[in-house]
């Protein structure tokens, strides 16, 4: 039998008070050659029956009074049947308590999720075999290390406590990772780490797309297998790697800048190639989570203070309405259409306008063009065969309208300007194969149509307006505009290219991404060096994303005045819209809408 963290692991305490009681043949009570034994005491039955099906379980002879009953079988009056039955039933009902109370101090001492609904019998039964293994293998490992870890042991004492093994405090207790799946089907990965307090776990965002300047995410690239996408060696990397090493340094899950550098220093790359920044990642946001928890607080504040962040700011969010570009087969151009409740005074208000106005915008497409019309994109837009981007400005300009809130809601565009980007021009027209190359508009035209339109529309907002290496394109618009020009393909959340964006003055809002980088201390650094520098900054989710909620309370957490996630609509978009709800509902009158301070210029 052994401690840890002072928890007796062989003895459920909570047994005690439905009649098991532990009791010691002999040897010490913590003595480790099995001679704590537990013995049923039946005596705290009032009827003097026993539980059947637990006897099995606990090898308790059966009384005499049973025996009888079980043998002499007589037929009965029927007041002595109902008697009986009502006897049996009462049994039936005291045996259910009793298992429910011994599962009950089961898990007590297996780690859960404090966030989850009650496991189930058979989870929690699973569970703790996955943790006794757990321990078994800990134990095994700790004797190599037996100099540092045995302690309370002195040779004059007998062999018996001898063999007491106290493991010392480990703060990560389990860190195991597996494959699941984003919402767009491709593999990603999920962490589950285990603390003194409970279970943690996190599911990394993903993307299939490769953009040159962020970290690797690491994939298996066996295409017979989830076409190249499998993760299996980036689980493998937290498995084999990442945990056991993170697990015998010992840190306090609060140490994050330290555990996120460790890991790098683990990986030893510049762009975290060998142990994967999907596989990284996903253990850094995990222990944010554990590390929130440690500090009895919420995510975002431990986000929060790990910025140095005082005052918080709910963000506006990016709802997606109309999709285009590489995203649908339809004439637009661009790839995303949004819209951003500015002029509100809470994010609860922006969600009413957000999803008012996607409502009606999806019961005019059903009355307009087919059904069909009305399914969505990955980000929830509807990809409805609109033949310009005037004619999207103007569609959703009406719809804004219709829906009474013109002066409320402005529209923002992803023109993901690097899709269109041909020869040094832009190609409008680059889903028809035949496109005119005379009608590729240079940067300067293409930033006349963005400032027109800006005129012409409630349009206060365009994301990767240029090729992300056409940074004269960038400078250029970026000193004739005060409208928000958002870096997202331009820098990746990457330091370097943050840096060039600062030096070169391109744009004056810049994205932060999680699975870009590898740690969520990289996050706040870039995060940092945007805002130090004057820049806006968005948060936004991946094409892949998962049910995790973590996006929310690092929007919030940062302060960072803007997400953008997709539409209000398909759960793993809408959890997060719907986490910055809860958020806001906590902090009450301390939370404060950013609105039309979206950038945080004011
Ligand atoms: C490609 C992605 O999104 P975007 O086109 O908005 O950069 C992505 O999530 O990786």
């Amino acid at each position: 039998m052994f401690n840890m963290d002072g928890m007796n692991v062989g003895r459920c305490h909570s047994l005690e008070s439905t009649g098991v009681v532990p009791v010691s043949l002999g040897g010490s009570p913590t003595s480790a050659n099995g001679s704590d034994v537990f013995l049923y005491d039946d005596s705290s039955m009032s009827d003097g029956s026993l539980y059947a099906s637990d006897q099995e379980n606990l090898s308790t002879p059966i009384k005499r009074s049973d025996c009888r009953r079980l043998h002499k079988r007589r037929s009965r009056c029927p007041q002595q049947q109902i008697q009986q039955r009502q006897a049996a039933n009462l049994r039936e009902r005291r045996r259910m308590q009793s298992i429910n109370d011994a599962f009950e101090g089961l898990r007590a001492h297996i780690p859960t999720l404090p966030y989850e609904k009650r496991l189930s019998k058979v989870d929690t039964l699973k569970l703790a075999i996955g943790y006794i293994s757990f321990l078994g293998e800990l134990v095994r490992a700790d004797r190599s290390f037996s100099d540092t870890m045995l302690s309370g042991v002195n040779n004059g004492q007998n062999k018996e406590e001898q063999k007491k093994i106290i493991i010392r405090v480990m703060p990560i207790k389990i860190l195991l990772a597996r494959q699941i799946f984003d919402s767009t089907g491709v593999p990603t990965v999920e962490v589950d780490m285990v603390t003194e307090l409970g279970l943690f776990r996190v599911g990394v965002p993903n993307t299939d797309v490769k953009k040159v300047a962020e970290a690797v995410q690491l994939r298996d690239n066996n295409p017979s297998q989830y076409m190249g996408m499998g993760v299996s060696n980036a689980v493998k990397n937290i498995n084999t790697i990442i945990a056991p090493e993170l697990i015998k340094q010992n840190y306090e899950v609060t140490m994050q800048k330290e555990i996120d550098q460790f890991m790098l220093a683990l990986d030893g790359t510049d762009n975290r190639s060998r142990l994967g920044a999907n596989a990284i990642m996903c253990v850094s946001m995990v222990v944010a989570k554990a590390g929130a928890a440690k500090k009895g607080m919420p995510l975002y504040r431990h986000i929060s203070d790990m910025a140095e962040i005082t005052t918080i700011i709910m963000p506006v969010p990016h709802f997606t309405i109309l999709t285009g570009g590489v995203l649908a087969s339809n004439d637009l151009p661009f790839q995303e259409y949004m819209i951003m409740p500015t002029g509100v005074s809470s994010f609860a208000d922006a969600m009413r306008l957000g999803t008012d106005i996607y409502q009606y915008v999806k019961k005019l497409i059903k009355s307009k063009f087919k059904i069909e019309s009305t399914y969505v994109s990955d980000s929830g837009g509807f990809a409805i065969p609109l033949r310009s981007n005037r004619d999207a400005l103007l569609f959703l300009t009406d719809a804004i309208k219709q829906c009474g809130y013109a002066g409320k809601v402005e529209i923002a565009i992803n023109a993901c300007a690097s899709d269109l980007y041909k020869d040094g021009g832009y190609d409008l027209e680059f889903k028809n194969p035949k496109s005119n190359p005379q009608n590729y508009m240079s940067a300067d035209k293409l930033a006349e149509l963005y400032l027109e339109n800006m005129k012409e529309f409630p349009m206060c907002s365009v994301e990767d307006a240029f090729d992300y290496d056409d940074w004269a394109g960038w400078s250029t618009l970026t000193a004739r505009t005060q409208m928000q020009l958002i870096g997202n393909d331009l820098t990746q959340t990457n330091l370097r290219r943050v840096g060039l964006a600062v030096e070169k003055k391109a744009g004056n809002t810049l994205s932060l991404r999680l699975s870009q980088s590898a740690t969520l201390t990289e996050i706040i650094e870039a995060f940092k060096l945007m805002k130090t520098n004057g820049f806006g900054v968005v948060v936004i989710d991946r094409w892949g994303e998962t049910d995790d909620l973590f996006l929310a309370d690092l929007v919030v957490g940062l302060s960072a005045g803007q997400i953008k996630c997709g539409a209000p609509a398909r759960s793993e978009r809408i959890g997060k819209y719907n986490q910055i709800l809860r958020i806001e509902e906590e902090l009450g009158a301390l939370a404060k809408y950013a609105g039309k301070n979206y950038r945080g210029q004011n």
